[in-house]
This record gives C-alpha cells, sequence and structure tokens, in this order.
C-alpha cells in the first residue's frame, strides 16, 4: 500500500476539545500536541460515530483522516438494535470508598460471576477503567457504568473514582445511585475517602449502604477484624446504623482470577444476595413532569416518563434550547419509553454537541423556570463528620453541588451572621447563573476540597432581574469591602471563641 492509499478524504465534522475536565488522560497528549500547533478535535462521520484526531489548529471541515484510525466501514446491514425488556425491577447501585481499595476490580469481578449465570456480560477491568467507548464519544472516562442482573433486578452500576481530585465526579455518580457498595481494603481499613465519600453520600440521601472488605486474601484475620470495627464505627459517627450494616469479606482479584473460590466467587454471590436483599428497589414516582439531570451524553435518575418523539427543553447554566427527543437507549438498548430512575441516553434533535454540558436537565417545556435565586435549610458539617471547625459568617462564597451540576454561589443567612459548625439555619442562596433546581432538592456545599455543609431547597425564589443580577456580579465595592473585612475579623474572633469554649466544654 502506497502511502498515499492510507488516507482517505471524507467529509467529517471536526470540533475542537476544549473541556478536559473528564479526559485527564488526554490532557497531557493535547498539550505535546499544542506545542506543536496542533489540537485534538472530536471528529464525526456521516453515521454520528466519534473518535479523536490530531489537527492543525484552524479548524477546518473536510478533514484527511488516516483510514486506520477511522471506523471500519461495514458493508453488512446494521444489526437492529437490541430492545430493553423491562421485566424486572431496575435498581442503581455503584461502587464507592478510597483510591485503589479495589473498586473497579469488584465491578469487574460481579459482572464475571454473574456471566456465569447468564445474567451479565462480562466486563474486564481494563473496559471499566479504560472505557474506550467513553474516550471515542468524549465523555466522562471517570465514572463507568456497566449493567447486570440478578435472578430479582436488573442493575445499573456506576464505578466512581476514588481519588480525592475526582470528588465532583463521584458526587455526580453517587446521585444515580438507589444504594452503594462501599468498598474498604481490609489491608487499610477506612482511609481518608472511604470517610469523604460515605458522608457524601449520606448527604446526597443514600440511605442504603452494603459494605465489601476486600483484599482478604492478603490481609490477616486480625487486620480484617480490625478494619471490620473501624469502619462500623466510622459509619455511626456518620449517621449510618454501623452496627446493623453487612459486611461481606472477600478478594474481588480471587474472584476475577478464579483463585480460592470461599474468599473470591463466593463472596461475590454473597455481596449481591445481600445487594437484593438490603437496598430496596425505590418507589418512582410516575406523576412529575421529567426531569432528566445531564452528565455528558448520559442521563441519570429522573422523574416522570420521557418518550421518543417528545418535545423536551434543555436548561441550566443560563441557557435554553428546544428539542425534540429522537431516540433513548439504556446500556446501547433501545426504549420506547424511559422510566424514573433509568439510566438512560437521549438522542436530541438540532442540539450540538457544544451547546449541552454536565449540570443542565432535559425537562417536560414549561416545567421548571432556572432560577438563581433559592431558600434553603442548611446543616453545617463539623469536623468530625468531615467538615471544617471554622464557623461560616453570612455572605460567604461556596460551590453548590446538586444532582449533576456545580455553581458558584453566595450565601446570605436570614436573621444571623454566623453558622457554627454542627449548626443549621435558613438562608438565601444566590447562584451566579440560573439553574435547574426545584423545591425539595438536596445539594452539597463545598469550598475548595473540603464539604462545608448540606442543605435542601425550602422556596424557588423570582430570578434576578437584569440590574440586580449586575450588580450581584460586579460585587461589592473597595470601602464596602473594608467594612465588610472588619465586621468578618470581629466575627471571626467571636466563632473562634466559641469554638475554644465549646473544645474546653468537650475534653
Ligand atoms: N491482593 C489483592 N489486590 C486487589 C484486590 N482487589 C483489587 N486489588 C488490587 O488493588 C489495586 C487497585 O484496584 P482498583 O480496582 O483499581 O481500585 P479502585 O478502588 O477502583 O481505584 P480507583 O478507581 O483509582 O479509586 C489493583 O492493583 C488491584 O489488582 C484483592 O482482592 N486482593
Amino acid at each position: 500500500m502506497t502511502e498515499s492509499s492510507a488516507y482517505t478524504k471524507r467529509k467529517y465534522v471536526a470540533q475542537e476539545v476544549e473541556d478536559f475536565d473528564n479526559l485527564p488522560e488526554i490532557k497531557n497528549i493535547a498539550k505535546v500536541l499544542k506545542g506543536r500547533g496542533r489540537n485534538l478535535h472530536f471528529v464525526q462521520n456521516e453515521k454520528g460515530e466519534q473518535f479523536l484526531a490530531s489537527m492543525p489548529t484552524k479548524f477546518r471541515k473536510h478533514v484527511w483522516v488516516r483510514r486506520a484510525t477511522a471506523p471500519p466501514v461495514s458493508r453488512k446491514a446494521p444489526k437492529a438494535k437490541e430492545v430493553y425488556k423491562r421485566s424486572k425491577d431496575h435498581c442503581n447501585v455503584g461502587t464507592i470508598g478510597h483510591v485503589d481499595h479495589g473498586k473497579t476490580t469488584l465491578t469487574a469481578a460481579i459482572t464475571k460471576v454473574l456471566a456465569e449465570k447468564k445474567l451479565s456480560k462480562v466486563k474486564t477491568y481494563d473496559e471499566i477503567d479504560n472505557a474506550p467507548e467513553e474516550k471515542k464519544r468524549g465523555i466522562t472516562i471517570n465514572s463507568a457504568h456497566v449493567e447486570y442482573s440478578t435472578e430479582n433486578r436488573h442493575y445499573g452500576h456506576t464505578d466512581c473514582p476514588g481519588h480525592a481530585d475526582y470528588i465532583k465526579n463521584m458526587i455526580t455518580g453517587a446521585c444515580q445511585m438507589d444504594g452503594a457498595i462501599l468498598v474498604v481494603a481490609a489491608t487499610d481499613g477506612p482511609m481518608p475517602q472511604t470517610r469523604e465519600h460515605l458522608t457524601l453520600a449520606k448527604q446526597i440521601g443514600i440511605e442504603h449502604v452494603v459494605v465489601y472488605l476486600n483484599k482478604a486474601d492478603v490481609a490477616d484475620p486480625e487486620m480484617v477484624e480490625l478494619a471490620e470495627l473501624e469502619l462500623r464505627e466510622l459509619m455511626t459517627s456518620i449517621g449510618y446504623n454501623g452496627d446493623e450494616v453487612k459486611v461481606i469479606v472477600g478478594s474481588a482479584l480471587c474472584a476475577l482470577e478464579d483463585k480460592f473460590p470461599e474468599l473470591g466467587k463466593d463472596s461475590i454471590v454473597k455481596l449481591m444476595q445481600t445487594v437484593d436483599e438490603f437496598i430496596p428497589t425505590p418507589k418512582r414516582s410516575f406523576d412529575f413532569p421529567f426531569f432528566l439531570p445531564i452528565e455528558h451524553v448520559y442521563s441519570i435518575p429522573g422523574r416522570g416518563t420521557v418518550v421518543t418523539g417528545s418535545e423536551a427543553e434543555i436548561v441550566g447554566y443560563n441557557k435554553y434550547y428546544k428539542t425534540i427527543i429522537q431516540d433513548i437507549e439504556m446500556f446501547k438498548k433501545s426504549l420506547e419509553e424511559a422510566h424514573p430512575g433509568d439510566n438512560c441516553g437521549a438522542l436530541l434533535k438540532n442540539i450540538k454537541r457544544d451547546d449541552v454540558r454536565r449540570g443542565m436537565a432535559l425537562i417536560k417545556p414549561g416545567s421548571l423556570v432556572p432560577t438563581d435565586v433559592i431558600k434553603a435549610q442548611v446543616y453545617l458539617l463539623d469536623g468530625k463528620e468531615g467538615g471544617r471547625k471554622k464557623a461560616m459568617i453570612t455572605e460567604s462564597q461556596g460551590i453548590i453541588f446538586c444532582r449533576t451540576f456545580d455553581c458558584n454561589a453566595r450565601l446570605d443567612f436570614d436573621s444571623r451572621e454566623l453558622l457554627m459548625p454542627g449548626e443549621d439555619c435558613s438562608m438565601t442562596i444566590r447562584f451566579i447563573k440560573p439553574m435547574a433546581i426545584d423545591k425539595g432538592s438536596r445539594f452539597t456545599i463545598r469550598d475548595g476540597a473540603v464539604t462545608l455543609g448540606t442543605g435542601v431547597v425550602t422556596e424557588i425564589e423570582q430570578p434576578m432581574g437584569p440590574k440586580e443580577r449586575e450588580a450581584f456580579l460586579r460585587g461589592k465595592t473597595k470601602k464596602q469591602k473594608e467594612a465588610q473585612q472588619a465586621r468578618l475579623n470581629e466575627l471571626e474572633e467571636i466563632a473562634r471563641k466559641k469554638i475554644a469554649e465549646k473544645e474546653l466544654e468537650e475534653a
């Protein structure tokens, strides 16, 4: 084959990759390419298949693509898409826990063990953690979605990242869960992200957690016992019933490698029996208009029913688009109708990839007016619960995480200036952009790497008018800032004294 014949000219649509938040693996490659005057682009062919290609910085619509990197063109008629059959109740679970404690290994092991009963397709460790399909489509690679069934239920399983840097993705992943499998390595016992993931799971509203005490193949019985004891204590301190929680001891790696069945395969069978028994299928509400929070091309559990051909609106981050739902898929199977709790993807008419971002919501037209002002009841975590030891002062800034969105906001307390750790109060929260949020939504407030508190929306207020918004975004004048700083110093002093007194009392 000559060099020139290795290229094909086709009308591919290319779009530069700009957001690397969920593509850390290619971020460095993109940097190197940039130095050479080339950029990474998502390229889409006539069939809608997407892949990544490096191209000169300038955007071009007609691109030369190496044959090897272009998707193979099948001469056969395309296979009819499998249809999702609703023969069992559907439940969303997932693995949470500290980095390297074995979440992905366990996810792979569950699919392997259930595949022996033809209840799942085997997903290897690499398929889950490397998700080439996801990379190709330019969606998140940090939390992976797999499906499997037991005799009783069909499961959507989200494997969350454990690393502290990816907490944002963990929150999005955990929002989809009706119950969680907490993975703890018996060799380490509970670690910082074990606590953080549990705290966040509790705040998001995950009431049912089953524990898999992993790596029992390399931990001696005393270590396993100690890890279990520490974990039960930790869970109690976070508000779970640590004494009653179900703990399954085993080794995901042994299950994956077909070694020591009593530690491996048998523990996975026991784990899934426990999940079946102790994580109840939530009652789904069909009465509300549909609301699907967007996580790139995936949607996470919503309410109401979505039918293909439905008109819909995309709202959030001060954007509004009208669209039509052309197709719905769940785990690559076609759905006629999406039900609340389905982990589905929707194909939307006349919507460009860049129009939509994580955190927006696909809703029934007119069912929700996005707002930038809400009233909420907020609880400030104390140090023992994974929060800060510091008090929070009115007019503080924070990042609000709600379903799949995160947005900067200002917190103005109602009728007080100080909120001590362990206390709660009502407040008005102003977002920097109108967001898709409704009464009763639960959210988490974070500041950098720390979870500050948790809240629930009590009222949806009218969005700010243009003048109010402009003033809000402009911030305070120099004089106002100086006056505020002086008051802040006074309040911080009061808070310090209060905390010192409390610590003295406790001692
Ligand atoms: N000995 C032993 N090693 C295990 C076991 N389970 C997982 N591992 C190893 O632990 C390491 C981390 O496993 P992962 O499954 O990637 O951990 P993770 O929790 O998914 O990690 P993150 O997704 O990065 O948070 C890998 O080298 C696994 O082979 C086990 O049961 N026994």
